[in-house]
């Protein structure tokens, strides 16, 4: 009864913490239920080891993550200072991480094919050919540490191009396990004599730079594949936090490669978007309207109870809920669980046994990919369910001053 009583009271805070806008909303610190006072000792907090590091439990795991405190800008221009970062391509991760390492004021440039979609988003953001922006070959030689952020397909196509210019005592720098741990199909070998490190923003590019330009800064994965100056692992963190990272993950190549494409094609984006379509689709055959249909399906999930969950967790976000609500959610879970724990094996091993790989190359190094892409979004885009959310945003207050 007693933690009735208090899910009641936070749901009370939460309810006035939810109108309050996103971001004080996740700060907004209301006390846990009184049943989380008794959790074991296993929930307890950091100690931390020594500064930069923390040894933290993670749901009973010990892991290591580094923080950025330990790398104040005054440091990283001075660790970075003899350094020339060339970031190959302008993708969303070539333009966040770009910008936040020239805002962070260290020597770097930019490589792109000349006169390309990247090469005029470049120059639109402030790179100035021959002075900072490069062909990919140029960009390449000019640079000791090397950012390959082009994209998987063209890592692999253009390979043989940009292998000459890493030369030993570079740095070879990645943001996905990809191009390393499938060789067999992208013939990227590390070359001798180079670092060849992983930082990997856990998000889009986009959310990096408008992260920094806050002053926050998004999660990354880091990893060291080849370690031949003794540094590597120091440099990868200490470049970690240039782009604009808040704390540093260990991982592997393979391990954050693996990870990273079951999460895209799984809840990130492949099964979000299928489970909307579907409980849509469902609610619209049984005659509701386009606009509840959406309410009930797309806005109130993104307005309302997924920031919840990013608050404070699954629990909180059902704490929150009416207990009609979380009767049935708790009853539910299950069934959804048992449905799609098989699509979740399957997509693992289809990562796992290279499959994935395969399909992102072919498809993704057609002349007309970017068009083929495009059609698919826009077929998205045209689709009832998308329609109607556009109608249902412009109608948040916000949008319709
Ligand atoms: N998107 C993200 O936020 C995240 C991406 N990553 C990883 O970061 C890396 C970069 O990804 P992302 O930023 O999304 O970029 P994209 O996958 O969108 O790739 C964009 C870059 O690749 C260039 N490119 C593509 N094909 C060719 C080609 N044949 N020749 C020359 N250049 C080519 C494009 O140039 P042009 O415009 O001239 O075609 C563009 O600059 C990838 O390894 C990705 O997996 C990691 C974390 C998140
Ligand atoms: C943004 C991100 O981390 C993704 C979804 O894995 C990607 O864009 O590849
Ligand atoms: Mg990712
Ligand atoms: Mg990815």
């Amino acid at each position: 009864m007693a933690s009735r009583a208090a899910a009641r009271s936070f749901a009370r805070s939460a309810a006035s913490a939810a109108r309050a806008p996103i971001a004080s909303r996740v700060l907004a610190a209301a006390p846990r239920f009184a049943a989380r006072a008794a959790a074991p000792a296993v929930f307890s907090s950091s100690i931390q080891q020594s500064r930069g590091i923390k040894t933290l439990n993670f749901g009973g795991s010990q892991e290591k993550v580094y923080e950025r405190s330990d790398w104040p800008k005054e440091k990283l221009l001075d660790y970075f200072k003899n350094d020339t970062i060339a970031v190959l391509g302008y993708g969303p991760q070539g333009h966040g991480q770009g910008l936040n390492l020239r805002d962070n004021g260290l020597n770097v440039i930019v490589g792109v094919r000349k006169d390309g979609r990247s090469w005029k988003k470049a120059v639109a953001e402030g790179w100035v050919p021959g002075k900072n922006l490069f062909s990919i070959e140029e960009a390449a030689d000019k640079g000791n540490i090397v950012f390959n952020l082009l994209s998987d397909a063209a890592q692999r196509d253009l390979w043989p191009t940009i292998k000459p210019y890493i030369t030993p005592g570079k740095t070879l720098y990645f943001s996905h396990g990809f191009a390393i741990t499938y060789k067999d199909q992208t013939h990227v070998e590390a070359p001798q004599g180079v670092d060849v490190v992983l930082c990997a923003p856990k998000g889009s590019g986009a959310t990096l730079r408008t992260l920094f330009l806050e002053g926050k800064g998004l999660n990354s994965s880091i990893a060291v594949f080849q370690d031949v100056s003794g540094k590597a692992h120091e440099r990868v963190v200490g470049l970690g936090v240039a782009i604009g990272s808040g704390y540093l993950y260990e991982t592997t190549f393979e391990k954050e490669v693996y990870s990273d494409l079951v999460g895209e094609r799984g809840i990130l984006m492949g099964a979000i978007n299928g489970l909307f379509r579907a409980q849509y689709d469902v609610l619209r055959a049984q005659g509701h309207s386009p606009s509840e249909a959406f309410n009930e399906t797309v806005e109130e999930a993104t307005q309302s109870l997924i920031p919840l969950i990013g608050a404070k967790g699954m629990d909180w976000m059902y704490a929150n809920c009416s207990v009609t609500a979380q009767r049935g959610a708790l009853d539910w879970h299950q069934k959804f669980y048992d449905a799609s724990l098989p699509v979740f094996k399957d997509l693992y091993e289809s990562v796992k046994n290279g499959s994935e790989t395969k399909r992102a190359l072919d498809k993704n190094s057609q002349p007309d990919y970017r068009e083929s892409l495009e059609l698919e979004l826009e077929e998205i885009r045209g689709s009832e369910i998308w329609r109607a959310g556009e109608t249902v945003r412009s109608l948040r207050p916000e949008n319709n001053k």
